[in-house]
C-alpha cells in the first residue's frame, strides 16, 4: 500500500516517471489547461502545468484517522510509512511549527503525485474564457470554490454506497486535494467541510505563502464520528503576497432570530497590485430536504451582515459557498436578486449566460443517486467581470460509481474563476 523505500527512491530519482505513468492519455481528448499562475504572481515560479496519465487501484488497506485537535501541529499526516520513505517525505509528513519555510510547490506537488501513482488519473478540467467587455490592466485575482468532503463525514455519516472505502483514506485523498489545488493555484481558497485544518491544510498552505482563517460549525456532525478530528466547518487562504487583509469576521449564521450550526467568514482584502478593496466571503448552509426555509433564513442573514460589511456594496464582493439549494430554491433567489448587484458566475458558462451548470455534486448514497447544483461564486456584477472559469467534470470522467472516487476525492466539485475589477463600474457595485 505505501511506497517501499525502492519504489519511493526510485519515484525521486526519476520524478516524472511515475507521473506519466500515471498520467498515461486515456480515451477521449485531453489537453492543458490555461497556463499556470505562475506566470501571474511570484507564490508559483515553479510549478509546471498539470499532465495527464493512468494508473491500477490501491489494493485495500484499512484507514485510520486522527482523533482531536489537541493534535494540533502533530504529525499526523504520515503518509509514507518506513522510515526511509519518511526521509523524502518532507512536507507532507511532519508539519513543524518551528520550520516553517517556504515549501516549493513543485515539491510538494511531486510528492503528492509519488503517493498517488497508483490511482487512476485525476482528470484534466480546462478553463473556458469568458467575454468580457472590461479588459484589466492587473492580473486577476483566481477564486477557488470547494467542498472538500469532511473526513469524519465521508467515513462516518455520508453514506456513499458506490465509493470503496480505501479511495476515502486520508493518507490518500488529502493527496488528491492538494493536488487539486496545486495544479489550478488559486489566489484565494474558499473552503467547506474542513476537518484537517490544524494538522494539513494551515501548516502546508502556509507555507505555500497562503494566509488562512478557520471557523468550525459549534455542533459539527463530525463530532458524533468515532475516531474524528475536529469539528469541521469552513476555511478561507488567500495569497500573502497578493493581498492585505483589512478586516474579518467569523459570522454564525442566524434564522428566525436564532443562532444556528452554520457559519460563513467574511474578509475584506486589499489588492497589492491595484490597491483596490474587495470582499471575499465562503459559507456552508444547512442541509438536507425540507430545510428550504431555514437556508433562506441563513441566507438573508449573510446578505445582511456583508451589506453591512461592506458599507451597502460599496466594496465589491466575491461570496463563495455550498448553498445545499438548488437555483429553484428561495434562498438563490434572495442571492440573485439582492440589493448587492450579485451574479452567480457559473452561470456565464452556459450559452444563455442565464443558467447554472446541471450538477456541482454528485453522488450514489445508501438512499439513492443525487445529482444536484448546490454550490455557486456569487459576485458583484457592475464592479467584477469573470474572465474565465474551470469547465466541470463530464458524466463520462466523474463515471458511472459518482463521486467521490479514486480519481476525485470530494463528492463536490471545485469550481474556479479568474476575476478582474471592471476599471470603470458602471457606477454600482
Ligand atoms: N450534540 C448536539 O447537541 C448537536 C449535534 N448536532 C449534530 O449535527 C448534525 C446536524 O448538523 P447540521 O450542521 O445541521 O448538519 P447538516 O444537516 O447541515 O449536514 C451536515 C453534513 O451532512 C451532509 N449531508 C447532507 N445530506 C446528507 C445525507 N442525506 N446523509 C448524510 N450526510 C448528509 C452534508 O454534506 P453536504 O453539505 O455536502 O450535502 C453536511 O456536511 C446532527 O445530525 C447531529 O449529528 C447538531 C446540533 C446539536
Ligand atoms: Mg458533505
Amino acid at each position: 500500500m505505501y511506497l517501499s523505500p525502492r519504489l519511493l527512491r526510485s519515484a525521486l530519482q526519476q520524478r516524472d516517471a511515475p507521473r506519466l505513468r500515471r498520467r498515461a492519455p486515456g480515451p477521449g481528448p485531453r489537453c492543458l489547461s490555461s497556463p499556470p499562475a505562475a506566470a501571474r504572481h511570484p507564490a508559483f515560479p515553479q510549478l509546471p502545468a498539470a499532465a495527464s496519465g493512468v494508473a491500477t487501484p490501491l489494493p485495500r488497506t484499512a484507514c485510520s484517522m486522527g482523533n482531536g485537535t489537541s493534535r494540533l501541529y502533530s504529525a499526523l499526516t504520515k503518509t509514507l510509512n518506513s522510515s526511509a520513505a519518511a526521509q523524502h517525505a518532507e512536507y507532507l509528513e511532519s508539519p513543524d511549527p518551528e520550520h516553517l519555510e517556504p515549501i516549493d510547490p513543485k515539491e510538494l506537488l511531486e510528492e503528492c503525485r509519488a503517493v498517488l501513482h497508483r490511482r487512476p488519473p485525476r482528470y484534466q478540467r480546462d478553463f473556458v474564457a469568458l467575454r468580457t467587455d472590461h479588459p484589466s490592466s492587473h492580473p486577476p485575482i483566481r477564486v477557488m470554490q470547494w467542498n472538500i468532503l469532511a473526513q469524519a463525514l465521508g467515513e462516518g455519516k455520508d453514506n456513499f454506497a458506490q465509493c470503496p472505502v480505501e479511495a476515502l483514506k486520508w493518507e490518500e485523498r488529502k493527496c488528491l486535494i492538494l493536488e487539486e489545488i496545486l495544479a489550478y493555484q488559486p489566489d484565494i481558497l474558499c473552503l467547506q467541510e474542513v476537518d484537517h485544518y490544524f494538522d494539513t491544510f494551515q501548516p502546508l498552505l502556509s507555507r505555500l505563502g497562503y494566509q488562512g482563517t478557520f471557523f468550525p460549525k459549534p455542533w459539527s456532525p463530525c463530532l458524533d464520528v468515532e475516531h474524528n478530528n475536529g469539528p469541521d466547518g469552513c476555511a478561507l487562504f488567500f495569497l500573502q503576497n497578493r493581498f492585505k487583509l483589512v478586516h474579518s469576521a467569523n459570522i454564525r449564521l442566524t434564522a428566525m432570530a436564532l443562532k444556528t450550526n452554520q457559519v460563513a467568514i467574511a474578509q475584506t482584502l486589499e489588492c497589492k497590485e491595484s490597491s483596490r478593496q474587495f470582499c471575499i466571503a465562503v459559507t456552508h448552509l444547512k442541509a438536507r430536504t425540507g430545510w428550504e426555509q431555514f437556508r433562506s433564513a441563513q441566507g438573508c442573514d449573510l446578505l445582511r451582515n456583508l451589506q453591512n460589511i461592506t458599507q451597502g456594496a460599496k466594496i465589491p464582493l466575491i461570496i463563495c459557498g455550498d448553498f445545499n439549494a438548488e437555483p429553484t430554491e428561495e434562498v438563490y433567489r434572495h442571492f440573485a436578486s439582492s440589493s448587492l448587484n450579485l451574479n452567480s458566475a457559473y452561470k456565464l458558462l452556459s450559452a444563455d449566460g442565464q443558467s447554472e451548470p446541471p450538477y456541482t455534486t454528485w453522488k450514489i448514497r445508501t438512499s439513492g443517486e443525487s445529482r444536484h447544483t448546490l454550490d455557486y461564486i456569487w459576485y458583484s456584477k457592475h464592479a467584477l467581470s469573470v474572465q474565465s472559469a474551470l469547465d466541470l467534470l463530464t458524466e463520462e470522467q466523474i463515471g458511472p460509481n459518482r463521486l467521490p472516487s479514486f480519481n476525485y476525492p470530494s463528492d463536490h466539485l471545485s469550481l474556479v474563476c479568474d476575476f478582474s475589477f471592471n476599471e470603470e463600474p458602471d457606477g454600482l457595485s
